[in-house]
């Protein structure tokens, strides 16, 4: 009783070049006819694809891991065993849980000492306008030095060395090979950009640039500048537009789980056999109209904050992991670095959102580049201007 395997023709090519070439269609064509849980045949192997209905189910289960089926596409294990020793996957996260997670308060001031000595040093005072092309790149140097502070101790981000091999190390992409198929992506995503400008004229961006600065000066002022995870807290807005960014800027299919005991039974009654990989299809679940309604597919940054009639606000904050926003996985083992990695995102916009007026070079809406289904930030330049 297998998820149905989408027929293919070449053999051991099978689906590989529409997964990596046309991720979206293809896999949005074959939910619509072979339903939630299917499987598909990537170079010569059977990978079984889970949508929306299915995923809390992956992420539930001990029997799928997530870091067996990562070590199978790069062995990343095997190469890091020799420096990380052989802590067991469950010790690493109990650690980052209780000495990182749990210990926010004690880190916040040192993050954003080092997130301000960044950002002085590699955007600057911009008092011109000033386009920054590689922007993954500069962010990367920006957040470098405050994660290693934080994560390796004060004296070692001091080390110039050192931190240009974190940064070397974050930068890398094991899908660099894939590079010269962009052509493609941008000739396939151009309807895509075309209805997000349709949607940002009908959102009017500019409102809401102004709307999240406001936030972020009132708590500057209210803070003096020197933020407490309290403060952190308070960014609704700017944490709403940052889940809204994160949704439609997360690959198209992810988080690969095999399953390492014997078969498995999904509650629809289908089963697949041990080892066999099923990836999460991130955007069934990101873009659900189940959980999103019909405009699921429109850029609302608000989207995520409900102002109830009292005036009291909710807001659903991108840290909370649940079966509608699975960027930081789910269940039990759901990232215990994302309060970490939030709170420092957070920090470092509300830094440079005081500091500059942000927009891209040519004005409009610039939609990440696709690599195969994974998404990276466009090449294509952000303007940094001092707001005095
Ligand atoms: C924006 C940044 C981050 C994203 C998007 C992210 C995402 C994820 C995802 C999707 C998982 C897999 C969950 C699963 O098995 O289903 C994971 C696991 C994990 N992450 Fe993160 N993560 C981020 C930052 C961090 C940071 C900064 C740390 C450490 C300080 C961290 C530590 C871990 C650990 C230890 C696990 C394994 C948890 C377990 O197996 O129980 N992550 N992360």
């Amino acid at each position: 009783n297998e998820p149905p395997l989408v027929p293919y023709r070449y053999p051991i090519i099978g689906h590989t070049y529409d997964f990596l070439f046309n991720t979206e269609n293809f896999l949005k064509e074959c939910k619509e006819k072979y339903g939630d849980l299917f499987s598909i045949y990537i170079l010569g192997s059977v990978k079984t694809i889970a949508g929306a209905d299915c995923a809390p189910e992956v992420f539930k289960y001990d029997t799928f891991d997530f870091v067996t089926a990562i070590d199978k596409t790069f062995p990343m294990m095997t190469i890091f065993n020799h420096f990380v020793g052989n802590y067991s996957n469950s010790y690493v996260a109990q650690v980052v849980h209780e000495q990182i997670g749990s210990k926010l308060d004690i880190y916040t001031s040192r993050m954003q000492k080092e997130l301000l000595f960044g950002i002085e040093n590699i955007i600057g005072d911009c008092k011109e306008p000033k386009a920054f092309r590689n922007i993954k790149k500069v962010l990367t140097q920006i957040v470098a030095k405050p994660v290693a502070n934080i994560l390796f101790g004060e004296e070692a981000a001091q080390f110039k060395e050192f931190m240009n091999s974190i940064t070397a190390v974050s930068n890398k992409s094991r899908w660099n090979p894939l590079s010269p198929y962009r052509d493609i992506f941008v000739q396939y995503y151009k309807p895509i950009v075309e209805e997000r400008i349709r949607q940002r004229k009908k959102n009017g961006r500019p409102e809401l640039c102004k709307e999240i600065y406001e936030e972020q000066l009132k708590i500057h002022n209210e803070s003096n500048g020197n933020l407490s995870t309290k403060d952190v807290d308070k960014m609704v807005k700017l944490d709403s537009f940052l889940k809204k960014s994160v949704r439609h800027s997360a690959p198209i299919v992810e988080l690969p789980h095999t399953n390492n005991g014997e078969s498995f039974k999904f509650s629809s009654g289908t089963t697949i056999p041990k080892g066999r990989e099923v990836f999460v299809y991130m955007k069934d679940v990101h873009f659900n109209p189940k959980y999103y309604g019909e405009t699921s597919n429109d850029f609302q940054p608000k989207r995520h904050i409900i102002s109830l009639s009292n005036s009291k606000i909710i807001n659903s904050p991108i840290r909370k992991v649940d079966r509608t926003f699975i960027m930081f996985g789910g269940g039990k083992h759901a990232c215990p670095g994302r309060a970490f990695a939030i709170n420092e995102i957070k920090i470092c916009f509300h830094k440079l959102i005081l500091r500059y007026n942000i927009r891209t070079e040519s004005g409009k809406i610039i939609p990440p580049e696709r690599v195969g289904y994974l998404s990276l930030p466009s090449n294509s330049g952000l303007v940094f201007e001092n707001r005095d």
